[in-house]
Parts: C-alpha cells; sequence; structure tokens
C-alpha cells in the first residue's frame, strides 16, 4: 500500500516573514497520519521552515537545485546546501523551470542522480501542453521525460523517488484535469516504469497529479487508484490547503 503524498509548491510565493505565518496558520490543519506533507517555499525561506516545522508531520522540500556540487554557478544552490538545512524532498523538471528557464530532460536526469547521490528525494515533473494533448502525444511524451529522467537511476532509488504529473494546461488555470484524464496518464507512467525497472518498482513509486487540485476536487482526484497524492500550487497557500490534505 502506497502512503499518500502531498506536497505544497509555494513557487515564488511569500517573503520570510509570510512564509513563517502561512506555516504556523496551516501546521494544525494539515495534521494526517495517512499524508506525507511536504511544503516547498522558495529558498530564503527553506531554513526557516525546516525550524519552523520540526514539532509538526510536515517535511520540507526545495522548488529546484543545480547538479554540480559547488563552483562557479552564479545564483544555483548545490545539494549539500539543501541536506545540511535538514531539506528532504526537491521538486525538479517543473514545467515552469523547462518553459522559463530552459530545462531539459537531460538536465532534469543530472539533477535527478545527484538529488539521490545526496539522499534527496526528488519529485520528478513531467506533462504535456494544450497542443501536445490535441495531437495525441501525451503518453508518448510522458514516458520520454520519465525515461530520461530516471536514465542510470537504480531500482532501489527509484522506488523512493516521487512522480508528478502536471499537465500544463491544467496549471493555475483553473482547469483541472478530469480524475479520468489524470488517472489515465498516471497509469501510463506506472506502466512505464514497469518496463523500464519491475512491477515491484512500478507498485512502489508513488506518482502525484498536479494542476489546480484545491478543496473541492481533491478527494475525487485522489481516490483514482494510479493517483497517490498531489502538487498543489495555488491552493496549498491558504488555509484551503488543510482541506486538500484531509481530502477524505
Ligand atoms: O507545482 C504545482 C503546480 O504547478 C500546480 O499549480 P496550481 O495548483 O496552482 O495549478
Amino acid at each position: 500500500m502506497r502512503k499518500m503524498i502531498i506536497a505544497g509548491n509555494w513557487k515564488m510565493n511569500k517573503t520570510p516573514k509570510e512564509a513563517l505565518a502561512l506555516i504556523e496558520e496551516l501546521k494544525p490543519l494539515v495534521k494526517n497520519d495517512e499524508v506525507d506533507v511536504v511544503f516547498c517555499p522558495p529558498y530564503v525561506s527553506l531554513m526557516l521552515a525546516v525550524e519552523a516545522a520540526k514539532d509538526s508531520n510536515i517535511e520540507i522540500g526545495a522548488q529546484n537545485m543545480y547538479f554540480e556540487e559547488g563552483g562557479a554557478f552564479t545564483g544555483e544552490i548545490a545539494p549539500n546546501m539543501l541536506k545540511e538545512l535538514g531539506v528532504k524532498y526537491v521538486i525538479l523538471g517543473h514545467s515552469e523551470r523547462r518553459e522559463y528557464f530552459g530545462e531539459t530532460n537531460e538536465i532534469v536526469n543530472k539533477k535527478v542522480l545527484k538529488a539521490i547521490e545526496h539522499d534527496l528525494t526528488p519529485i520528478i515533473c513531467c506533462g504535456e501542453t494544450l497542443e501536445q494533448r490535441e495531437q495525441g502525444i501525451t503518453v508518448d511524451l510522458v514516458r520520454t521525460q520519465i525515461k530520461v529522467a530516471l536514465k542510470d537511476v537504480s531500482a532501489e532509488d527509484a522506488k523512493d523517488t516521487v512522480i508528478a504529473y502536471e499537465p500544463i494546461w491544467a496549471i493555475g488555470t483553473g482547469v483541472t484535469a478530469t480524475s479520468e484524464q489524470a488517472e489515465e496518464v498516471c497509469a501510463a507512467i506506472r506502466q512505464v516504469i514497469g518496463e523500464i525497472y519491475s512491477g515491484d518498482v512500478a507498485d512502489a513509486i508513488r506518482i502525484q497529479y498536479g494542476g489546480s487540485v484545491n478543496a473541492g476536487n481533491a478527494k475525487e482526484l485522489f481516490a483514482m487508484e494510479n493517483i497517490d497524492g498531489g502538487l498543489v500550487g495555488g491552493a496549498s497557500l491558504k488555509a484551503d490547503f488543510g482541506k486538500v490534505v484531509n481530502y477524505k
């Protein structure tokens, strides 16, 4: 039985003071032993967030990291920096990173390997544009994104990674994929994991859905067989996130 995992991606929102206030507000609302709860604030709030979440069920994740150990990479953050802070998860290959910062599948793969090396759990994002969906290439595209992202990742390590399926047309638009659309692609992702590794790995890996998840649609989406939680943007910035985590 896979444990549900629901993560809030705060994106470029909240100053450190605001982040602290939001964590304090949400702490009592996101209690749920059946769910791994992850908050991913901006880098500058990570240290405060780890401290503030200490006496709670909340784990902290970063929204990105670089694939080098250190050196002349102005503006980047290395995995050991995150690790030392007590960060447990890192979102990699989010569609906004791919679109605005030129991240390719190959770059995502390098980051995934580096995160695993440093014992950070990657949340690997994949998903199609509306145009790609209309062209009927969603499953092919997502299969490629996953195959490349997991290249050279061992079966043991793959079991602990998290995949987030996020159709780009559903991100921040208020248009959610139907539970059937989301389930179809999440099932295809589980199938490709099975082809790369084995049924065991496919059964173990957790696959989230992301894209306009909110308190009103979480229950239906999370009830689907191959959806093991969500990667939540807008709704993770308000009290509603408590309802998403306690979706039942
Ligand atoms: O990482 C989160 C996703 O991009 C979803 O964002 P959203 O819930 O605001 O649509």
